[in-house]
Parts: C-alpha cells; sequence; structure tokens
C-alpha cells in the first residue's frame, strides 16, 4: 500500500517536522518511478496499475461530457479542466470516477446505456434529475456557496428571493449528496480511498463515514475557504463544518485556506484547533495545504506537435508587429473580467504609443449559464469590450478580441506559447491553472505573468510574476506597461523562478501527497486511538463499589452535576451557566446516595460557599467551597482550610487586571469570591452555532 511508512509494530506517531522528510523521500521515489511510466490519459479499463490501490475519486463532474447519439448509445468526450488533468495524470492508483454526467438520463434504457459506455472511461455515473439540479447544483452550490466563498455575498438582486428558497436549496444539496453517497457504497471495496471534491460534496463525507466508519475519506476544497467571519453568515454553517470534519483529511489550496477553516471550526463549533488539524473528543481530523499544480510535461510535449507549431506561426503572422497580451477565463464573476477590461481601457487611455502595438485575447468559456447572475455579467462584459473597440479600433484593427467559447487543447497551448503578457485577475480564485499553464508553454518567449495577488497562485507563482490587486485598475494599467516594457534580462530570470515551480510541483505530485497522506492519517488515527486511556470497566467499578462497605465518593459540581446548557449543536446559554443549578432529575438519586451509611459524599467545587449552601444544604453530605479553601458537612458550620497569615495582598491588583480583560472581551466575566479570583473567557469569541 503506498503511503503507509508504519511498519512493524512501532507505536510512534510521526511528528510535523518527521512527517515533512518522510514526504520529501516519498515525492522523490515517486518522481523516478513516474519517469518509467508512460503518460497516456484516461486509460481503458484493465490497464496494469503499479501498486493497486483504489481510488475513488468523487467530483460533481465525470471528467467527461456525454452527448446523446439515440435511444441506447452515447458519445463521450474528455473534459480536460483543471481538476480532470490533475487528476488522469496520477498513474499510482487504480482510479475510478464517480460524478455527474451533466445531462438530464431519465429514461432507464438511456441509464443502462450511458453506464456502460462510461465504465469503459472508469467513470461511474451519479443520475441527478432536472429539479435536484437546478436547486442543488444552480441553487445552493452555485448561488450560494460559490460566491460565499469567494467573498462576493450572496447575490444582490435576488438576495431576499435567495433567502426564501434557502431551505429547499439546501435539502437538495443533502438529497444531492446522499445520492452521490450511494453510489459511492455501492462501488466501494475494502481498502479503498474515497477523495471527495469540491464544495458541491461537503455533505459527503459524513454520509460515507455513517455509512462505513472504517472507509478512508479526504476531501479537498478547490475554492478559497472564506473567513470564519464569512462562514458564519451561511444558514447551514454548522452542518456544513461537522460534515467535512467527518472526513480523515481534509485538503486546501494554501495554507491561509486551510487556517480559515480551521478557525470557523473554534469559533463555529467551539471546537480545539490543533497544528495538525481540528480534534472533537479525542478525534482528530489532520487539515492540511496541498498546492495544486498541472502536468506541465503535457504542455511542454505539445508544444513540439506539428499541429501546434503549424497554430503559433498562424498567431505569429496574424499578429506582427503587436504585443500579445492573454485572458483565459470561465465568465465568471470570480475572474474579474470586467476589472481587467477597464484596466486595459485606462492603459490605451493613458499611453496612445501602445494602441495600435499590443492587442488583448480574451478566451471568456461560458460557465454556469443557467444562472442569472453568470447571464448578466455576459451582457456587461460584451457593452465593455464594445465601448473599448469602438473607442480605440481602427478600421483595420481592434485591441480587444473577446471569445465567448472555449478552446481545444492545442490551440490553447499555442496562444500560451505566442503571448507576451498574461493577465490574471481573479478577485479571488481557489488557485488558477491558467497561470501555471500559461508558465508551462512559456520556456521560449520568457513573457511576464501579471496575477491577481487573490488568486492561490500568488502563493507560488509570486515571486516570478507581476502582482495585482485587481480591484485597483490604475495598478493594473501600470503594471500592464510594466510586463510590456519589461527588459529581456528580467523576464528571464522572473520566468525562470516560476518555470521551476511549475515543473517541480505538478499535478500528480499533488494528487499522490493527498493520497499518501491521506493513508497515513488513517494509519496515525488507529495508533492514536490505542493510545487512549481505556474507558472505566462499568461492571467492575460497579462490582467493587457493591462489595465495599465504607465508600468516600468526590463529586464534581459545575457540568458533573448541573443541567447541560451547552450541548453540541445548541447555543450555549451563558445567563444560564452563570447561576449554577443541580440538575433536578439527580434530587432523588443524590439523596439515596447521601442516605446511604456505607457512602460519604464530597461536592468539590470551585464556587463560594453561598452558591454550594444554596444547592445542597438540605442533602446530607461534604461540601468543599473555593476548591478545598473551605470545608463543612451540611450539618455543621464552614471551616476554612487556609494557612494562618495567608499573604491576600496579590488580590487588588489581579483584580485590575482581571477587570481590565473583562471589559475588552466580550462574554467573559469575573467572579471575585473569597479567597479567589475567576476570570471566565469560555464563551469569549466562541461558540456561535
Ligand atoms: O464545472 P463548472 O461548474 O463549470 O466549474 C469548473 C470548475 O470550477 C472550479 O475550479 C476550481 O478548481 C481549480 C483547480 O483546483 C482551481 O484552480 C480554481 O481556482 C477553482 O476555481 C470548481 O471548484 C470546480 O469544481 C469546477 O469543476
Ligand atoms: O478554452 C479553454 C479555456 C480553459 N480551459 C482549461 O480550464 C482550466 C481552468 O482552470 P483554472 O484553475 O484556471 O480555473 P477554473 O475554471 O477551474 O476556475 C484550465 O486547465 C484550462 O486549460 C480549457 O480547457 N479550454
Amino acid at each position: 500500500m503506498p503511503g503507509n511508512k508504519y511498519n512493524g509494530n512501532s507505536n510512534h506517531i510521526p511528528t510535523r517536522v518527521e512527517r515533512l522528510l518522510r514526504e520529501r523521500v516519498l515525492s522523490e521515489q515517486r518522481k523516478s518511478i513516474r519517469a518509467s511510466q508512460s503518460n497516456e490519459y484516461l486509460e481503458e479499463a484493465g490497464a496494469a496499475r503499479p501498486f493497486g490501490q483504489r481510488l475513488l475519486v468523487v467530483a460533481n463532474r465525470l471528467p467527461v461530457s456525454a452527448v446523446r447519439r439515440g435511444e441506447d448509445s452515447w458519445s463521450l468526450d474528455i473534459s480536460a479542466g483543471g481538476l480532470v488533468s490533475a487528476l488522469l495524470g496520477v498513474k499510482q492508483f487504480e482510479a475510478r470516477w464517480i460524478g455527474w454526467a451533466g445531462v438530464n438520463v431519465p429514461d432507464e434504457i438511456g441509464q443502462k446505456a450511458l453506464t456502460k459506455a462510461l465504465a469503459e472511461k472508469r467513470c461511474i455515473p451519479v443520475f441527478l434529475d432536472e429539479e435536484i439540479v437546478h436547486q442543488y447544483y444552480n441553487g445552493y452550490c452555485n448561488n450560494i456557496l460559490w460566491p460565499l466563498f469567494h467573498y462576493l455575498g450572496l447575490p444582490q438582486e435576488d438576495r431576499l428571493a435567495t433567502t426564501r428558497s434557502f431551505q429547499s436549496q439546501f435539502a437538495a444539496y443533502k438529497k444531492a449528496n446522499q445520492m452521490f453517497a450511494d453510489v459511492v457504497n455501492a462501488h466501494y471495496e475494502e481498502g479503498d480511498v474515497v477523495w471527495c471534491h469540491d464544495y458541491h460534496l461537503m455533505y459527503l463525507p459524513e454520509c460515507l463515514k455513517k455509512y462505513n466508519t472504517k472507509m478512508k475519506v479526504g476531501w479537498f476544497l478547490h475554492t478559497p475557504f472564506p473567513s470564519s467571519e464569512i462562514h458564519r453568515t451561511l444558514p447551514s454553517r454548522y452542518e456544513l463544518l461537522r460534515s467535512v470534519l467527518a472526513a480523515d483529511l481534509v485538503g486546501f489550496h494554501t495554507y491561509d485556506y486551510a487556517r480559515h477553516f480551521v478557525s470557523a471550526c473554534t469559533r463555529i463549533l467551539g471546537l480545539e484547533g490543533t497544528p495538525e488539524g481540528v480534534e472533537d473528543q479525542g478525534k482528530l481530523t489532520r487539515v492540511a495545504a496541498f498546492p495544486i499544480g498541472i502536468d506541465s510535461d503535457r504542455f511542454i510535449r505539445a508544444l513540439e506537435l506539428p499541429q501546434v507549431q503549424e497554430h503559433i506561426k498562424e498567431l505569429k503572422e496574424r499578429f506582427s508587429g503587436r504585443k500579445v497580451m492573454l485572458g483565459v477565463d470561465r465568465l465568471d464573476m470570480i475572474k474579474g473580467i470586467p476589472q481587467k477590461l477597464l484596466a486595459f481601457e485606462k492603459f490605451l487611455e493613458e499611453n496612445p504609443y501602445w494602441r495600435d502595438k499590443v492587442v488583448l485575447l480574451q478566451i471568456a468559456v461560458p460557465t454556469r449559464t443557467d444562472v442569472p447572475e453568470y447571464q448578466k455579467l455576459t451582457s456587461q462584459v460584451h457593452e465593455i469590450v464594445g465601448r473599448i473597440n469602438g473607442r480605440f479600433g481602427t478600421l483595420t484593427a481592434v485591441p480587444i478580441h473577446h471569445l465567448d467559447c472555449s478552446l481545444d487543447f492545442h490551440a490553447l497551448c499555442a496562444l500560451y506559447a505566442v503571448t507576451d503578457v498574461a493577465l490574471v485577475t481573479s478577485l479571488r480564485d481557489g488557485m488558477n491553472l491558467v497561470s501555471y499553464e500559461f508558465v508551462a508553454c512559456q520556456e521560449a518567449k520568457k513573457g511576464v505573468l501579471v496575477l491577481s495577488e487573490f488568486a492561490g497562485a500568488a502563493q507560488s507563482l509570486g515571486a516570478g510574476a507581476v502582482l495585482v490587486n485587481p480591484w485597483n485598475i490604475t495598478e493594473v494599467a501600470a503594471s500592464i506597461g510594466q510586463a510590456l516594457n519589461m527588459p529581456a534580462e528580467e523576464r528571464e530570470k522572473r520566468h525562470c523562478h516560476n518555470f521551476h515551480h511549475v515543473t517541480e510541483h505538478t499535478a500528480q505530485e499533488w494528487a499522490e501527497t493527498f493520497v499518501s497522506e491521506l493513508n497515513d492519517t488513517v494509519v496515525e488515527a488507529q495508533l492514536r486511538s490505542s493510545k487512549v486511556p481505556p474507558e472505566l470497566p462499568q461492571n467492575d467499578a460497579m462490582e467493587c463499589y457493591l462489595l465495599s462497605s465504607n465508600r468516600l465518593v468526590i463529586l464534581g459540581f459545575n457540568t458533573t452535576l448541573t443541567e447541560p446548557v451547552d450541548t453540541p449543536g445548541s447555543r450555549g446559554d451563558q445567563i444560564k451557566e452563570m447561576e449554577l443549578k443541580l440538575h433536578p432529575a439527580l434530587r432523588e438519586p443524590l439523596t439515596a446516595l447521601c442516605n446511604d451509611p456505607k457512602t460519604t459524599i464530597v461536592v468539590l467545587s470551585g464556587s463560594d460557599r453561598c452558591v454550594l449552601d444554596k444547592n445542597f444544604g438540605e442533602y446530607n453530605l461534604w461540601l468543599a467551597a473555593e476548591n478545598g479553601m473551605f470545608l463543612r458537612h451540611t450539618k455543621g458550620d464552614w471551616m476554612t482550610t487556609m494557612p494562618e497569615h495567608l499573604n491576600l495582598e496579590w488580590i487588588d491588583s489581579v483584580k485590575h487586571v482581571f477587570e481590565y480583560f473583562t471589559e475588552r472581551t466580550p462574554r467573559s466575566h469575573f467572579d471575585f469570591r473569597d479567597t479567589s479570583l475567576v476570570w471566565n473567557y469560555k464563551y469569549a469569541g466562541k461558540p456561535i452555532g
């Protein structure tokens, strides 16, 4: 099994540093294994795999688009987007894809035929009907989670309508996730690794673990994970986090996204965040950053193909005498296309010299065209392009070539290769693979990448790119000028830096690291659980209790004998908790215990004397107030265990410090008892869910 390095009987759980070192060694080994393998895409079922661990990749979309040709015939096209190319490049596992084929297939004959055709591509379909797709995909995924995770808030115009339809869309989301889970469960074999992808499937880890706690489940988010301040506005904030935490390993593109997730779990769920992940009652969900990459060799090799060379030649001729600037984006509001166009317009305004010497080629791939926000964006972009071309175009040339379509892989490679300046102005972007692909195709030209600081890629390619804030069109316009005028020597240095990153940190590497870490995480969890102290054997304890004739039982008060006010899933009630009260259901058993002549009961608490008097005055027991500073049997008076001449001079100064912080820490409170000062910050900043 790859990735399982815990040989023999060692019970050692590796530290982070040990894990990192081990991962580096393994990464080198994997690279040499990869180098000796072929590199074909979507191999037919049955092809030999070196290690044989099965990987079930579960994503909303399958890596193929299906088109119906007849009642029982389908044609399938590989759709090689970012995630697809990343995972198809992984040779180490026997991968199966589970996902939605992107079409509605209401009839059984069609479903059977499509299932059969997809099986040849190692794909397994999840059939979603139109209503579910509308509510789950267009609604909850793309109209709620997508804008929220990209800091765009809920859709502006129909905000209230969205708020109203929220519950039904969330119900559809859960239903759709359960449908994915049912298909996974039907195909799961012991030992398989199940890798769930993206915001579409946040509810899936829990569905899978409910079915089989032993299943190895990983979840990876391709978008940003926003600050907890954004996530907490989601009505389903609690359920989504809980469900993701059911996974063994949770991955993000950047450390920032991982940190946001952990802080959402601490702030919203009240759980403990550790450097390893999130801990809940001894169960650890590992959380880490796994920046994706591309299959850089595939791009580099494509540039050598005759048809790509031919295309490059044509493009060079077509745009000779002009510098080529390129944008490749899905037509999505997160990509900042209007902002990019406005910045380009400003650049042309301020730099008349460049007006006939530069062209911007903008490929705007249509996406989510059923969602109204996307339809509005299309019109807006067309309007801006028309205006700029009207302003700066001539009879023979226009400054912007805008294409509402997608290009095939070879055409895209040729475009990347002839580009002088790539312009990525995403307002937020999980990673942005286009910037990686551009770098991979620039060994000859060494063009400049102008990159938004809000794309995950800025963390990896930031050193070589010209970073911009896409909201600041003055800055972007100036960066366009800087890029177009950049001396060759500087371009080369910047390019080399990024090229090295793109070719070293590949998609294969990304997937292998994730799966390897997932395998390790599961083994570590087993080791950890074997170290947890065993539960009290209740029957044995009861037997001993019954046999003994002189028993001392020491009970706590707060949360031992009080009514629970802070159960998971409910908001804690600070006011109730501040007034400690014996749980009414415990009155009877406590009376019975206290009246048992063989048993002495002590309630030991940090509370002061009057609180204990009020709650236990009527019982036949011992009270130890302020953690034992005062002691009394309920039939007698309080006595103190405090040494004589105890120095209490510190109290005044500590009181001031506590008061200072109480004023500045919302929901904290401060108790001044006879011999102790207590500053309680349990409710400060957490939990809100
Ligand atoms: O399938 P669609 O709804 O048309 O959307 C296409 C994909 O868009 C998102 O991509 C993200 O993943 C990339 C690779 O990790 C990353 O570079 C990019 O920044 C993200 O936006 C989405 O998350 C995918 O699920 C969609 O399939
Ligand atoms: O005409 C096109 C334009 C883009 N892409 C691919 O779409 C992916 C876009 O990924 P990115 O991470 O940049 O953004 P996303 O669209 O996933 O948000 C890249 O792999 C591109 O090569 C494509 O196949 N054809």
